[in-house]
Parts: C-alpha cells; sequence; structure tokens
C-alpha cells in the first residue's frame, strides 16, 4: 500500500470498539475544523471511538468502512482525494452501514441535506447539525424532525444552531423538563452582527467590517443572511419552539439591515457592493452616538410575539454588554420571573462550532452506550 493511500485511513491503533461511524457533510469553514478536532481527538484516544466513515463536500467525497483519516479529509475542500468517490446523499446510508450507532454530522448550510435530516432520524441515524435549516425554517420540518427522532429513539443533536454551543437550547429545555414555563427571551444570537457592532465606530466603513468579520468565518457563507436578519430569525425559531412556542417561519417580524438593491445582486458581485451598507449604517449609528447608545441587533420572544431587528440601546442596557463575538441572552421563566437568567459567550466562529457539534456526537456515544461516561 502506498504511504499516500495509507495517509487516507484512521490508524488502526487509534481505532476502539464499539465504534460509533460517522458522516460529515461539509469541509468548508466549520467542517475543517470539525476534521481538526476530530484528528486531535483521535490522538488523545478521547475521541477514537468516533470513525469517519464518510467525508464530502459539494464537489468531492471518499468513504472507507475502516475509518478515514480526517487529518487527510482537510485536502477535499479543494480537491479530490485518491480512491474518492462524486458526492451523493444517497449514498451515506450505505457509508453508515453496520450494527453499531450511526451519525451524520451536517456542517453545510444546505437546504438539501437539511431536507434529509427527518429522513436519517427516521432510519435511526443520529443527525448533529450547525445547519440552522433542519428546525428553523418551516414549522412542517422541525415537527417531521421531532416526530422522527421520537419515533426511531435516534438523536438530535442541535447545540451549535443557537449561540454556537453556547448552553442556551439546553437551559431552556433543562428550565422546562423542570415544570418551569418560559415567559420571554431576548438578546444577541448573532456572532457576526455582535462583532460587527461592538467594532463598529462610524468612522470606517461598514462594508470593511463586514469583509473582516466573513474572513475570520463569523459570517454565513453568504453574509447577508445575517445582515438581513435571516440567521437570527431562524434561531429565534429554534428557541421559541423549544421553548414551547410553536411559531411559523412568517410569524417573526424581521428588520433587515440589506438595502433592497444589496439583495438582488448576484453572490459573486456581492463584495463589489457591500459599499451600499455604508450610509445606511452610518446614519444609524451617529443617531445612537448622539443619544449616548449603542446599536445591537435583538431577538426579542414575548407573549408569542417575535422580532429580530437593529435596536438602540442605553450604554447600560443588560443587553449591550460582552465583546467580540458574544451572543448574549437573557431567559425569563417561572423561577426566574423578575432577574432573568443571562448566558453569555463567544456565538460564532469555526473552533467553538466544531467542539459544539463534537461534543454532542460524544454525547451521542455515550448514550449509546459507545464511551463509558464515568
Ligand atoms: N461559522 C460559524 O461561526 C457558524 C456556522 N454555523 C453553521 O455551519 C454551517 C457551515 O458553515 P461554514 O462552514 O461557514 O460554511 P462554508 O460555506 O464554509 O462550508 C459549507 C460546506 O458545505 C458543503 N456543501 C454544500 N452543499 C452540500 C451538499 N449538498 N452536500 C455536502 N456538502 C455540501 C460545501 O461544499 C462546503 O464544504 C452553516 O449552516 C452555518 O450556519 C453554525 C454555527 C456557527
Ligand atoms: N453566522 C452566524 C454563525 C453562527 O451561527 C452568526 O453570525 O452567528
Amino acid at each position: 500500500m502506498s504511504a499516500r493511500i495509507a495517509a487516507v485511513h484512521a490508524p488502526r491503533s487509534t481505532r476502539r470498539f464499539p465504534e460509533v461511524r460517522l458522516a460529515l457533510l461539509g469541509t468548508g469553514t466549520v467542517g475543517t475544523a470539525v476534521l481538526h478536532r476530530l484528528a486531535a481527538l483521535q490522538d488523545e484516544g478521547h475521541g477514537a471511538v468516533l470513525s469517519l466513515c464518510y467525508a464530502g463536500n459539494s464537489r468531492f467525497a471518499a468513504r472507507s468502512a475502516d475509518g478515514l483519516c480526517p487529518r487527510t479529509m482537510t485536502g477535499l475542500a479543494t480537491r479530490p482525494v485518491r480512491g474518492g468517490e462524486p458526492p451523493g446523499l444517497a449514498r451515506i446510508d450505505d457509508a453508515l452501514c453496520g450494527q453499531v450507532p450511526r451519525i451524520v454530522l451536517d456542517a453545510t448550510a444546505s437546504d438539501a441535506v437539511a431536507a434529509q435530516h427527518a429522513g436519517w432520524l427516521s432510519r435511526g441515524i443520529h443527525v448533529v447539525t450547525a445547519c440552522k435549516l433542519g428546525q428553523g425554517t418551516s414549522l412542517q420540518r422541525w415537527r417531521a424532525i421531532n416526530a422522527a427522532s421520537q419515533s426511531a429513539g435516534s438523536h438530535y443533536g442541535d447545540s451549535a444552531t443557537v449561540g454556537a454551543g453556547l448552553p442556551l437550547l439546553r437551559s431552556i429545555r433543562d428550565l422546562r423538563a423542570g415544570g418551569d414555563r418560559i415567559h420571554a427571551v431576548a438578546g444577541v444570537l448573532s456572532g457576526s452582527l455582535a462583532w460587527l457592532f461592538n467594532h463598529y465606530d462610524g468612522k470606517r466603513p461598514f462594508s470593511g467590517f463586514v469583509r473582516d468579520a466573513r474572513d475570520a468565518g463569523y459570517t454565513e457563507p453568504d453574509p447577508r443572511e445575517d445582515l438581513s436578519g435571516e440567521d437570527v430569525r431562524r434561531k429565534l425559531l429554534i428557541l421559541a419552539r423549544a421553548a414551547g412556542v410553536e411559531l411559523e417561519a412568517d410569524a417573526v417580524e424581521v428588520g433587515s439591515l440589506v438595502p433592497p438593491d444589496l439583495a438582488q445582486v448576484e453572490a459573486d458581485e456581492l463584495d463589489t457592493r457591500l459599499q451600499a451598507l455604508d450610509r445606511p449604517l452610518r446614519e444609524r449609528f451617529a443617531e445612537a452616538y448622539r443619544r449616548g447608545e449603542k446599536l445591537r441587533f435583538i431577538a426579542r420572544l414575548q407573549d408569542g410575539r417575535a422580532r429580530v431587528g437593529l435596536e438602540s440601546l442605553a450604554d447600560d442596557h443588560p443587553l449591550c454588554g460582552g465583546t467580540g463575538t458574544d451572543n448574549r441572552l437573557a431567559i425569563w421563566s417561572d423561577r426566574y420571573g423578575t432577574q432573568p437568567l443571562v448566558i453569555q459567550g463567544p456565538g460564532a466562529g469555526a473552533g467553538v462550532t466544531a467542539a459544539a457539534l463534537l461534543d454532542d456526537a460524544l454525547r451521542i456515544a455515550a448514550q449509546s452506550g459507545a464511551i463509558s461516561t464515568r
């Protein structure tokens, strides 16, 4: 066997049984970080139970029942690997064959992949996802995912979808499991918009900061998904539904920052047209500055009413806190009726998101009895 082929497979010494078979979809910003973290976990022995049997993106894929080498698979982002195959969602079930726990890890922003979540779950394949298009779009899809997961007993790991792994969904679910009703939630749910409004000073053009946030891996593949409030709408829908408020997707009132002309621009032209953001944001900033306030992109859910948009808040307002990409969510419930529970921390970035995805995968491995929790 040549050295090149040997490198494609995981070293035998790192494998433990019973294994959990993993298929990774997406090798972009987040998927590449997943591969690096998986390799590091396998080196330490901690993640050795996770055997990467399929890795693919929209152009290239590779599979091996014996386990692929995660470090080698980072190359898939730009080129095929030897012995690879064309990508195809229909191949995932085959790649994850065997009577062992199986997990699809979705690190794409693809609606076509999200449309498969319920199907995989119903066939007993666990799903771990960073993509919000599963639970954060139509209520019908959200219900299908829940129904499939319940009927087949398969798990849906969604920690990375809101707050990039911060314990936001988990806290809401824990409160409800303890008998609390969720009264309201409010806060900053976008890491990129947090970063933008933590850095924008009204002097340098806003569009330059958007490029910086994109290059740092904080934005969606198309930053308009963030700037339009669409990404925050999805996150608020996921939180609201977890809180027991089953909202239809169009029930969220959204205040977009994207001027109509910029919304029409083709993705490959976007960079050259981003300056369309500069004047309106400079005006919003100047208005807030005159009042001694700060701009924050806030999501709110109360009494079944949901809205997301830019707000001008007093400097000492509780939702103004945080730095960098910090998300900050206040949760009011029966026990936190007056003073809310407030959770804050980095809410975007490849590192924290990859960690959240692999935490979910390891949690599923533990629940499946593949690793000891002691
Ligand atoms: N960047 C961040 O901080 C966070 C990102 N996320 C989510 O992570 C997901 C991935 O984001 P990025 O890595 O930034 O995007 P990206 O654009 O860098 O990578 C997306 C990857 O998905 C692949 N892909 C697209 N369609 C596919 C298909 N049908 N089958 C297989 N692969 C396909 C692409 O080829 C690419 O490798 C998004 O859903 C995003 O919302 C979630 C939390 C935080
Ligand atoms: N683009 C998103 C990434 C995490 O979900 C954000 O800015 O929060």
